[in-house]
């Protein structure tokens, strides 16, 4: 589908609404002009593009760190203001974005995401301690919560923040990166939750050069390249087609003719941006351990209705 076409049937109920948004930066560099795209709530949504394709420049935007030349942004259908006053967008940053040496606890970091239900003076009541528990807890932290967040690992650290956009209660989780490295046991335990997050109704947005994962859990993707190149359900998107003209040459790609035996052959495609490939099954993308009729777009919609109903 590209970027003009009709969202998607199921895309009735609001998530991120962003419409012919242009960003121009200070030193005169527009990352981003006449970007649009939708996803609704309960799902989650991969951000692809290659470096410099305007990722975190959109991320910026959605946060309201950046205002728009041009366009504009809805989150749960209000403007981006509203909605951030209201304390329903939380940012999970890439880890360059953090400076590690600051002397903080774990627990301290996560109760970051309660100011915002604080008063003026910042104290920390019964329901905000509870609410720190109970993110520390889902991400699998509570026993590292006196810890200084500098000695914890990579994939810790990534949680940690995750538990902060818990705490916080927020709608709409902004995830810059996260599987940047990770190993693959605390990438799938991030999937997971992520996977129980949209169960919730909450819309995640996901930046990640880890092509082979998107299928596996984004049931939607954004292509970006200084715009919206193409939106909408993953399997209609993640296409050879549309990602060689996201990534030009730059992705690494081979083709295996007939490598599917059993009287069904089909072309195998291996396209590769970080660590895990994407498989692509005669240039649509497939899914781990998945028959392709499982993950057509009608099989993916009646899915999302049933799990609705
Ligand atoms: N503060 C800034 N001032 C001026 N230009 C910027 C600024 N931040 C980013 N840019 C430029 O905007 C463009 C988009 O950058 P952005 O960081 O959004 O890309 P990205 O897709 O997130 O890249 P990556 O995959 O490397 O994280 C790039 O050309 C970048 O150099």
């Amino acid at each position: 589908m590209n970027a003009q076409a009709a969202a998607p049937a199921t895309a009735q109920v609001p998530g991120i609404a962003v419409r012919d948004l242009t960003i121009t930066y200070r030193n005169g560099l527009t990352a981003l002009h006449n970007a649009s795209f939708t996803t609704p709530a309960g799902s989650i949504t991969a951000l692809v593009g290659v470096n410099g394709a305007g990722k975190s420049t959109m991320f910026k935007a959605i946060m309201g760190f950046l205002p728009a030349a041009h366009g504009r942004i809805e989150v749960m259908g209000k403007p981006v203001r509203e909605a951030l006053r209201q304390k329903q967008i939380a940012y999970v940053p890439q880890s360059e974005e953090v400076d590690w040496n600051f002397p903080v606890l774990v627990e301290d970091v996560v109760m970051m995401g309660r100011y915002g239900h604080m008063g003026f003076l910042r104290i920390p009541r019964s329901q905000d301690h509870q609410a720190v528990e109970r993110a520390l807890q889902r991400v699998g932290l509570l026993e590292l919560r006196k810890r200084q967040i500098g000695e914890l690992s990579g994939g810790q650290k990534k949680r940690v923040f995750l538990a902060r956009a818990l705490a916080q209660d927020a709608k709409v989780i902004l995830l810059d990166e996260p599987f940047t490295g990770v190993d693959v046991k605390t990438e799938d335990a991030i999937i997971d939750l992520l996977r129980a997050l949209k169960e919730e109704g909450r819309v995640m947005l996901v930046s990640t050069h880890n092509l082979g994962s998107v299928p596996e859990f984004c049931d939607r993707t954004v292509l970006i390249k200084h715009t919206v190149q193409a939106y909408g359900l993953t399997a209609d998107v993640f296409t050879h087609e549309n990602l060689a003209r996201a990534f030009g040459g730059v992705l690494r790609h081979f083709d295996l003719p007939q490598a599917h035996g059993g009287g069904n052959a089909a072309t195998v495609g291996i396209m590769s941006d970080d660590e895990r490939p994407l498989i692509l099954l005669d240039g649509r993308s497939s899914v781990r351990g998945q028959p392709r009729s499982e993950w057509d777009t009608e099989s993916v919609l009646q899915a999302q209705e049933q799990g609705r109903s």
